[in-house]
């Protein structure tokens, strides 16, 4: 959606001239908007805002719960932001970027209220002729079909009294090589001028790729996901194949890699607010157009069965075993959605500790050591690996659990169930142990 050229020159004052001193409004401080918030202060006078006073609270003192920024880090662009939950400070802004949740509802369908009460703070509060650029993932059309009305309502004007923009975020928790300033960042405005001024402002911070349309670049945002789940769900369902089989997938696995053009994936819990939840949101884009998207929505089905399948196999392992079920001690080591990740977020350990309770397991425990919590889901976070079990899950590969003497707290002929195939299946049957690998 263009607006025409002549009303964007008046509507943009505010950002003629190289002059650049723009302040920009980060609203909603996770993840994704700390990051950003953090990395703008450098270049620009920035208001952080968040609903959330606890966390707001916590960010004044220089904390972040999240651990992505320590004391130093605040103190060194302490004078270029400010963090607060009062909304009228939006209206000093002259962009205004948008980073709250859009997760799905209990029937998978896209739970736009974030979006909705977000835009609804920013459009009461909007300066004239401010962009509004939003970044939380979405599915194509919503940034004009769901946000812009609202903006507009709230604000009383119209578009091109104000402007929008998309630029989806692609920061990969835990990864320390793409970090917010190592990613090539998609940009994309209402018209040509809105989209060249975001690229000026986030080409402070990282390599810009505009794009012709704000519905383009949603959609090239939930695509990377979309394409990321349905690679893992082929190597979940060939796992599940070999398995059947008696083929070691992990040894079929290696051996195609050697192929150059080969794309090596791992079978496991796909969890996270990312990967299994925006996928949803192109679907019911998809079917609002009576388009049945077949092969994204048996990804999802792949990838959502895991959890149970694995817990199958561990009650069928028990019976096969001649051990008890209902009494039987299991330690499953990792509960966050991926390794060296403080981010319990639709992690399917617990889909999976829900599975073996369904089966009248009681007796269990997760070691969790970058989780603060005594309970997760629903048991005992004993932190440390102590004391011994008929079955341990490893289900997470975090860093800490690497020099683990985990055979030593297995009883006689116990069982280890390694979702990460981590180990090898020879070695711990050797040593008179039940070994099963995803
Ligand atoms: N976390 C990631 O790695 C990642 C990466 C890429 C994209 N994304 C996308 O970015 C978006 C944000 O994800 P996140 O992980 O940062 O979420 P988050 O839950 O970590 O943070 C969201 C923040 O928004 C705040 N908030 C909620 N409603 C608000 C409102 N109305 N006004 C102001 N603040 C509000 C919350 O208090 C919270 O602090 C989502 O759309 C997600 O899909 C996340
Ligand atoms: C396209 C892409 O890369 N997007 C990334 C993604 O970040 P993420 O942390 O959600 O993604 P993953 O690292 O893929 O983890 C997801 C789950 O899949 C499991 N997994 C992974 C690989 C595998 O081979 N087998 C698996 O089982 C893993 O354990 C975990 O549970 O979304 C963010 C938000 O949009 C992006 O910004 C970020 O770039």
């Amino acid at each position: 959606m263009y607006i025409g050229l002549k009303r964007t020159l008046t509507g943009l004052k505010i950002f003629n001239g190289e002059s650049m001193n723009y302040k920009i409004c980060v609203v909603g401080l996770g993840y994704v908007g700390l990051p950003l918030a953090m990395n703008f202060a450098k270049h620009f006078k920035v208001v952080g805002f968040d609903i959330n006073e606890e966390r707001i609270k916590e960010l004044n003192n220089g904390f972040d719960r999240n651990y992505e920024f320590t004391k130093d880090d605040f103190e060194k662009i302490k004078n270029n932001i400010e963090f607060t939950t009062d909304e009228k400070k939006i209206k000093e802004c002259d962009i205004v970027i948008v980073t709250v949740p859009t997760p799905i509802t209990k029937d998978k369908k896209p739970d736009l209220r974030f979006l909705e009460s977000a835009s609804k703070i920013v459009g009461r509060n909007l300066k004239k002729g401010a962009i509004v650029v939003y970044e939380s993932t979405t599915y194509p059309g919503c940034t004009e079909e769901f946000c812009l009305p609202i903006l507009e309502k709230e604000s009383g004007m119209k578009l091109g009294d104000f402007y929008i923009g998309y630029s989806p975020e692609r920061i990969n928790p835990g990864d320390k090589n793409h970090t917010i300033n190592q990613i090539t960042k998609i940009v994309a405005g209402c018209n040509e001028k809105v989209t060249k001024i975001l690229c000026k402002i986030y080409g402070k911070i990282t390599k810009v790729y505009p794009v012709s349309s704000i519905k383009v670049a949603e959609s090239a945002k939930v695509i990377e996901n979309i394409q990321r789940d349905i690679n893992i769900a082929l190597f979940n369902e060939l796992a599940m194949l070999f398995d059947k089989l008696g083929i070691d997938s992990k040894e079929v696995f290696d051996a195609a890699a050697t192929k150059w053009n080969f794309i090596r994936f791992y079978p496991g819990f796909v969890g996270g607010h990312c990967i299994p939840v925006d996928p949803y949101y192109l679907v019911a884009k998809a079917l609002e157009v009576d388009y049945i998207p077949e092969l994204i929505t048996a990804g999802r089905r792949v990838n959502e069965t895991i959890p149970k399948y694995v817990a199958s196999k561990i009650v069928k392992l028990l019976i096969k075993y001649d051990k008890s079920i209902k009494n039987a001690n299991i330690c499953i080591l990792g509960a966050t959605y991926k390794e060296n990740v403080p981010d319990l977020r639709s992690s399917k350990v617990k889909d999976l500790i829900e599975e073996l309770k369904d089966y009248g397991i009681k007796n269990i425990v997760v070691v969790e050591p970058l989780i603060n919590q005594e309970r997760i889901f629903g048991v005992n976070n004993i932190k440390e690996l102590k004391g011994k079990y008929d079955v341990i899950i490893y289900a997470v590969n975090h860093k800490d659990f690497e020099n683990l003497d985990i055979l030593s707290h297995l009883n006689n002929d116990g069982i280890l169930i390694d979702i990460k195939r981590k180990f090898h299946k020879e070695e711990i049957e050797n040593k008179g142990f039940i070994y099963w690998g995803l």
